[in-house]
């Protein structure tokens, strides 16, 4: 599974840190930065991302700032996309069996190492469920005109 990561300043180490995690795992990663400390703005890279994702470049995309908020609001701008800020693995897993979201955004400044990643696995290793499911997505997806993206 090809998976694209991004993040601002706040967020760089952890991407670092996911990226190195998901390509030890076997992912094929795609970076779309940032790749300092050095300050940027979190709209560009979840945007950046999004794009990558709605444009089929990726299939999932992983995305970090100093909360997770900023980028994750970022992203959801972008027609068709559904990213989740999580902080625990439940959530990670909800996203994807309830939600079917292509995307999860996190917080350096909010999590630890360790859960972060054990976020990152649940979000990758959890299928969509449909089902009853699927219709709810629908209606979230009619609000913004009812385009749909299959990733
Ligand atoms: O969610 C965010 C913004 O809504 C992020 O946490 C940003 O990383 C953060 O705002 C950056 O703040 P900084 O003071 O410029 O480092």
């Amino acid at each position: 599974m090809k998976i694209g990561l991004g993040a601002d300043h706040g967020g760089y180490k952890l991407k670092q840190l996911i990226k190195e995690h998901l390509e030890k795992n076997g992912y094929e990663v795609v970076d779309y930065g940032t790749n300092s400390s050095d300050s940027v703005d979190y709209p560009d890279y979840g945007k950046k991302v999004a794009q990558a994702v709605i444009d089929r470049e990726v299939e999932k995309g992983i995305v970090c700032c100093g909360t997770g908020i900023g980028i994750s609001l970022a992203a959801n701008k972008v027609k068709g996309i559904r990213c989740a800020n999580v902080s625990d693995t439940f959530s990670a897993k909800m996203s994807r069996a309830h939600n079917n979201c292509q995307m999860i955004a996190l917080g350096e400044r909010v999590l630890g190492a360790g859960l972060a990643l054990e976020i990152v696995d649940a979000f990758l290793n959890t299928e969509f469920e449909g089902d009853r499911h699927q219709r709810r997505v629908d209606k979230i997806m009619d609000i913004e005109g009812g385009f749909t993206c299959q990733n």
